[in-house]
C-alpha cells in the first residue's frame, strides 16, 4: 500500500498539451508530465488519447451514447499488493469496436479482469462509469446483469454441468432480473437452436459439460455461444482468435459481427492483426506497463506487424 501511495503523488509539472483532429476525432496528444493519470509510476511515456467527441454534431445528429468510461485506473494483485494497472484511461461509446494490443504481461488481461470484478485484483484509484453507473460498486454478477460480458482467454470447465443447463440457468438468471418469465426447457431449447447454428456449433455441444474435454477452439465457440445467449452491451473478448485454426476464426468473427448492433460495443484484446481483418475494429489501443499509451486505427496494427512494438514506439 505505502508502495502505492508513493507513486500515485499529483504531478508537480503543469500540463502539457498538444491536440491535432482529423475528419472525425480530436486527437490530444499528453505529454510525459500531463499523462492523465492520478496514479503516477516513475516509467512515463507520451500516451495519445482519443478524446471523445461532442454529445451531439453541428449537424444535430446525435452522437453514440457513452457506454463505459475509465478514468485513471490502477489496480494491484490483491495478495501480494503487486501494481498492475497503472493509470488506465479508456471511452467507448455504443458502436464502436475496440481492440487492446500489447506486448506479453503489459496489463491487457489484467483490465479486462477488473472490469468484470476478478477477485484477485482491487483497484486502488480510478474510476469505471458503465451506462452511467459506478461500475466498481457493483458485484461482479451484477456486472454481468447490467450488461457486460467476458470471454475469458481460458475458460473455465465446469465437471458435472451441461452446456445447455448452464446457458439456461444463467438466461433465466438475467430474466428474472429484467422482470421477465423463466423460459422452460422446450421454450429455452427453441431459443437456443438458431444461436448454435449462428457460431457453426453441432448439438451435441449442448450436452456436453461446459468446456470439459472440448478443444481450445471449441472453447472459443462455447464462449461466443454464451454471448450469443445471454446478449451484452459490452462485449470483452480476450484473446478470442487463440488456438483458432483459419476456419474457426472465420465462424467466431462471424457470430461476433452479427451480433453487433449500433448500440452495443464490443473491446477485444489480441495480439494479431488477423482477427482485425474479421472484426473491425474504431480504434486500436496500446498498451504498456499497465496504461495505454497510443490510440489510433488500424494502421496502428500494420506499423506492429510489420516492425514490431519497436516499430510503433518510433511512429
Ligand atoms: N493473479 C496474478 N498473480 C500474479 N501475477 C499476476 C496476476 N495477474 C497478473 N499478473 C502479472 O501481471 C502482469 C500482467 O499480466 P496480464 O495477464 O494482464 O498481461 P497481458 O498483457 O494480458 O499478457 P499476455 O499478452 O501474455 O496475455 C504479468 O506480469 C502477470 O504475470
Amino acid at each position: 500500500m505505502a508502495l502505492f501511495h508513493s507513486c500515485c503523488l499529483p504531478t508537480p509539472s503543469p500540463p502539457q498539451l498538444l491536440s491535432f483532429r482529423n475528419s472525425t476525432s480530436k486527437y490530444l496528444l499528453f505529454t510525459p508530465a500531463a499523462t492523465p493519470s492520478r496514479c503516477r509510476f516513475p516509467k512515463l511515456s507520451a500516451a495519445v488519447a482519443v478524446e471523445s467527441p461532442p454529445a451531439s454534431s453541428a449537424d444535430g445528429v446525435d452522437s453514440p451514447k457513452l457506454l463505459l468510461e475509465v478514468r485513471d485506473l490502477c489496480a494491484v494483485i490483491t495478495e501480494s499488493r503487486q501494481p498492475i494497472l497503472k493509470g488506465v484511461n479508456l471511452t467507448i461509446h455504443e458502436g464502436e469496436v475496440h481492440a487492446v494490443m500489447g506486448k506479453n504481461g503489459s496489463g491487457k488481461s489484467t483490465f479486462a479482469k477488473v472490469l468484470v470484478g476478478h477477485r484477485d485484483y482491487e483497484v486502488t484509484e480510478g474510476t469505471v462509469v458503465f451506462k452511467g453507473e459506478n461500475l466498481l460498486d457493483m458485484a461482479p454478477e451484477d456486472r454481468s446483469l447490467a450488461g457486460l460480458f467476458m470471454s475469458f482467454q481460458s475458460p473455465v470447465e465446469i465437471p458435472g454441468v451441461s452446456n445447455i443447463d448452464f446457458l439456461q440457468m444463467a438466461y433465466n438468471a438475467r430474466r428474472r432480473k429484467l422482470g421477465e418469465p423463466e423460459l422452460s426447457p422446450l421454450e429455452f431449447y427453441g431459443y437456443i437452436a438458431p444461436k448454435l447454428e449462428s457460431v457453426n456449433a453441432k448439438i451435441e455441444f449442448l450436452s456436453r459439460n461446459v468446456n470439459e474435454g472440448f478443444s481450445g477452439g471449441e472453447k472459443k465457440r462455447n464462449e461466443i455461444l454464451q454471448l450469443a445467449v445471454l446478449g451484452a452491451d459490452l462485449a470483452i473478448l480476450d484473446e478470442i482468435d487463440s488456438g483458432l485454426d483459419v476456419d474457426a476464426l472465420r465462424d467466431v468473427a462471424n457470430a461476433v459481427n452479427k451480433l453487433l448492433t449500433p448500440t452495443n460495443s464490443v473491446l477485444m484484446i489480441t495480439h494479431y492483426r488477423r482477427l482485425l481483418e474479421f472484426i473491425k475494429p474504431t480504434y486500436i489501443h496500446i498498451m504498456d506497463d499497465g496504461r495505454i499509451v497510443k490510440t489510433g486505427d488500424i494502421s496502428i496494427a500494420e506499423v506492429l506487424e510489420k516492425g514490431g512494438y519497436k516499430a510503433l514506439s518510433a511512429t
